[in-house]
């Protein structure tokens, strides 16, 4: 079993090669049951999003030789593989974020190995903190488009030599989160009876690990950003380069300060908390986007969502 590692052993990076993504693909498929479709990423605090797979399969990301392994609080670090929705799904208990020390190349990694075992959809999660003034504690963003601040510089987990097995050496970003499945999200939030609740915006990354300045937060409102948080945009990037349709949204589990007199004072214990508190909500959204991709594709879904708490 080959080790994720440096192509030439020289690249600040780590460039992975799609050898090491392949060996990581084949021993996840060797041992589970059903061919995932989809793939879910499961932000902070938000794991339980997992909990309507059926016949799930739980695999600890520290006994699958070359991936990461995950740091943060609110991040179990396991993979979970099941069916949900009638389509066979692998979902990601915790992702890997920059701050913890991993390049982004192995930050994404896991996205890359979902691409070489067959899957088509990623439907990525997150918490974030609300640049949006209108946006309240408990809204859900659907993700339409994100500015990479990470990436500016070129700090990009496509650095280093291209390998075209895994996508084009310079691919676009339009349309990185799929707009028919965000139309889509806005109608199953008026099913849900959730329209108020639901946002669509734009998300953007940075590299924490602390949380925003005011004077941040009030320079990325300028710019056009909704919300902001510390991961996604890396994970979207190896998306789209490999030809994965993705859906995102964004928990706001905080509100962002734009104001010298109204100070708020972000901390990681609430933001699990506020995802744990929405958690059945953004579990129903996630389960009915599956059940109509499952229908589109001629799949069973189940007759109800069985996803509501
Ligand atoms: O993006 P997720 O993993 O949901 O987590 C968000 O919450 C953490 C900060 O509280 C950061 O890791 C930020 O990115
Ligand atoms: N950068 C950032 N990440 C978050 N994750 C959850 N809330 C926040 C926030 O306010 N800022």
């Amino acid at each position: 079993m080959a080790d994720a590692k440096c192509a030439t052993g020289k690249c600040e990076d780590k460039t992975i090669t799609y050898e090491a993504v392949k060996a990581i693909a084949d021993n996840i498929l060797s041992r589970i049951k059903v061919k995932p479709v989809i793939g879910i990423i499961c932000g902070s605090g938000l794991g339980s999003l997992t909990e309507a797979i059926t016949n799930a399969q739980n695999i600890d990301y520290k006994d699958i030789p070359g991936f990461p392994v995950s740091t943060v609080p609110g991040h179990a670090g396991r993979l979970v593989i099941g069916m949900l929705e009638g389509l066979p799904v692998l979902a990601m208990q915790g992702r890997f974020h920059y701050y913890e020390g991993y390049p982004l190349v192995k930050c994404s990694l896991p996205v890359r190995v979902m691409k070489v075992m067959g899957i088509e959809y990623l439907m990525v999660t997150n918490a974030a903190g609300g640049i949006n003034p209108t946006y309240k504690v408990g809204d859900i963003m659907l993700i339409r488009d994100h500015i990479n601040f990470v990436g500016f510089s070129g700090n990009s987990p496509l650095r280093g030599p291209n390998d075209d097995r895994l996508g084009p050496r310079f691919p676009p970003m339009t349309d990185a989160y799929n707009p028919a499945l965000i139309t889509r999200a806005l109608s199953v939030a008026k099913e849900m009876g959730i329209p108020d609740v639901v946002k669509v915006g734009t998300y953007c990354f940075l590299g924490g690990p602390n949380y925003e300045t005011i004077a941040e937060c009030k320079m990325l409102h300028t710019c056009g950003v909704d919300a902001v948080g510390m991961s996604t945009a890396h994970e979207v990037v190896v998306a789209q380069h490999c030809g994965l349709k993705v859906f995102a949204f964004s928990l706001i589990t905080n509100k962002s300060s734009l104001d010298y007199e109204k100070k708020e004072y972000a901390n990681h214990a609430e933001v699990v908390a506020v995802g744990k508190s929405r958690e059945s909500t953004c579990r129903e959204l996630m389960c009915r986007m599956i059940k109509s991709i499952a229908a589109e594709r001629g799949s069973s879904g189940s007759a109800d969502c069985g996803c509501t708490t």
